[in-house]
């Protein structure tokens, strides 16, 4: 297949949008006042206006054209038909088969990997009622009443994005931490007011090796056995969640209290695995489901409508026209809700750990712009903050507004605050797309030299996402739709979506450095800069 840049279809868009120029979405909705129905896709509870892109018909068909000749479908059909997509660690790519239903046959090798699937959901799903219930104690016999998830990265932060969307749907009466950071005040927050007695600690690493998760581990379990006093309670306090038994029997945890994943699951593709043990414990088995319907909803979405009404086919592609035809550096997601407080964050290590990456299948440097920055966070707090730059800077800053028409029940006369929240979201994307000209500001007699300071050149893309409500099943709807967005974008790119080589640099770095700040170990050939830094550290630090 030749590179992305030499392909007549992306040739197409260039001079397409040399064409377009700086074609206004002013004029674009005035020449059709059907726009913002035409532009717009139903998938489940999603509702997606795409209205607001600097696009045509002309525009939409030339990225179909390209997704097709870079082969999209049929790497999509290869992903799920569990082909070893990830060539670079030669895995087959499943977190599709996390969510398929009992009967479904989805072969790894041969082997059909949903009934392994479901006897780990209902393993969870067994240990969910006994904690809930209050049938597992600890070992003092107390009911459990604090759950600490240690994890990191794909670890950390699916559970804890997910836990604090569906905040509304957990049992209330349990604790949740979710501790990550090898910063010890992390951990320390997490057990400052916790009972030993009644915490429960899921350490949940693919690995089982990442050093954050071990070193917070290894803390929390002498946090427990001195408070205890005997190493026979870990059993009753620490469950593992991994794709390694040897080092969770290394750790000392025993492995009937070890919940299974497998390598087919990237790590931050991995939440509908064991490693939501936490989450599920929070919502309960049933909530749980929902929430892996959703998914499973948007995977057969993905995998079956046709190109024109593919929604994670559409956002990846209106990501490309950006990133690769308006030079967009940065990517932003203004969810509006307060309870999606962590998506941007979660879709930061989707997105830029998937396709931050620049050598393509060939082995040979990209020559293409690949993954953006993705940012955000919740409106309408941003507004007061940097919405600024978006409105009037020099970036083109694409935006994905999202939202949910009703209010959680729970927030009863609260919810009356939710129209004037949602009337900000409609307002900023109207205020991007079409902005205030400069004869509409003078018009309002506005001092001339103050008017273009006052003018908004609008003309700032964004898609909304309106969703029925916020609850399990939306919430796997989303993420999905945002999962298959990035793998069109690595499919088009024509780079491995699934490995992550990037962090392993500074991980071995730091288990050098280590030494030379709590020993004082000799570091040869250490750069002049890290030198002086460290023996700074050490002198502060009064060693
Ligand atoms: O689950 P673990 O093996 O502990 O890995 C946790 C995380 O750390 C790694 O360095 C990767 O960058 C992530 O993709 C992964 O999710």
């Amino acid at each position: 297949m030749p590179r992305l840049n030499h392909l007549s279809e992306w040739s197409a868009l260039a001079k397409h949008r040399a064409e377009l120029g700086e074609v206004h979405l002013r004029d674009l909705f005035a020449a059709d006042a059907d726009r913002g129905g035409r532009y717009s896709l139903q998938v489940g509870d999603l509702y997606l206006d795409y209205a607001k892109h600097l696009v045509t018909d002309e525009t939409l068909s030339l990225l179909r054209e390209l997704a097709a000749a870079r082969g999209v479908n049929e790497l999509r059909d290869a992903m799920f038909r569990g082909d070893k997509i990830n060539f670079t660690e030669h895995r087959a790519v499943l977190h599709t088969a996390l969510r398929a239903p009992r009967d479904a046959v989805v072969e790894v090798d041969g082997e059909n990997v949903v009934p392994k699937v479901h006897a780990v959901l209902d393993r969870m799903a067994a240990f969910t009622d006994r904690v809930r219930s209050g049938e597992w104690t600890g070992f003092t016999g107390e009911r459990i009443t604090t759950i600490v998830n240690i994890g990191i990265g794909g670890s950390d932060l699916g559970p804890a994005m997910a836990y604090e969307a569906l905040r509304a749907y957990t049992d209330r009466g349990l604790v949740f931490h979710f501790v990550s950071n090898v910063d010890p005040a992390d951990l320390h927050e997490a057990l400052v007011a916790a009972d030993p007695a009644r915490t429960l600690f899921i350490i949940s690493s693919k690995t089982f090796t990442t050093i954050e998760t071990i070193t917070n581990a290894t803390a929390a379990r002498k946090w427990l056995v001195e408070a205890l006093g005997d190493e026979a309670a870990v059993a009753k306090h620490f469950v593992a969640v991994s794709t390694n038994a040897n080092e969770v029997a290394k750790f000392g945890i025993d492995t009937a209290n070890m919940f299974e994943f497998w390598d087919w699951v990237g790590g931050r593709y991995s939440y509908d695995s064991a490693i939501g043990l936490s989450l599920m414990i929070a919502l309960g088995p049933a909530g749980f489901r929902q929430m892996l319907d959703g998914f499973h909803l948007m995977d057969e979405h993905f995998r079956t409508a046709p190109p024109e009404q593919n929604a994670p086919l559409l956002l990846g592609l209106l990501g490309i026209w950006y990133r690769n035809f308006h030079d967009a550096q940065t990517h932003a997601v203004l969810p509006y809700s307060h309870y999606m407080s962590k998506f941007p964050a979660y879709l930061q290590q989707l997105d830029m750990e998937s396709n931050g990456k620049s050598v393509a299948r060939d082995g040979r440097p990209v020559d293409w712009d690949t993954g953006p920055v993705v940012w955000g966070t919740p409106g309408t707090n941003g507004q007061h903050a940097y919405y600024q730059l978006l409105h009037q800077g020099t970036m083109l800053v694409p935006a994905d507004l999202i939202g949910f028409a009703r209010p959680l029940t729970e927030l009863g006369e609260l919810a009356e605050q939710h129209d004037l929240l949602m009337a900000n979201l409609f307002a900023q994307g109207q205020a991007l797309a079409f902005g205030k000209p400069a004869e509409q500001v003078a018009a309002e007699g506005v001092a001339e030299a103050e008017v273009p300071h006052r003018t908004f050149h609008g003309n700032r893309p964004s898609t909304t996402i309106l969703a029925t409500e916020l609850n399990p099943s939306v919430l796997g709807q989303l993420v999905a739709l945002y999962e298959h967005k990035v793998f069109v974008q690595g499919a088009i790119w024509d780079i491995d979506s699934f490995d992550q080589w990037g962090v392993e640099l500074g991980k071995v770095l730091a288990k050098r450095i280590e030494p030379a700040l709590t020993e004082g170990a000799e570091l040869p050939g250490l750069d002049s800069s890290t030198a002086t830094l460290v023996a700074r550290y050490r002198t502060k630090r009064g060693r």
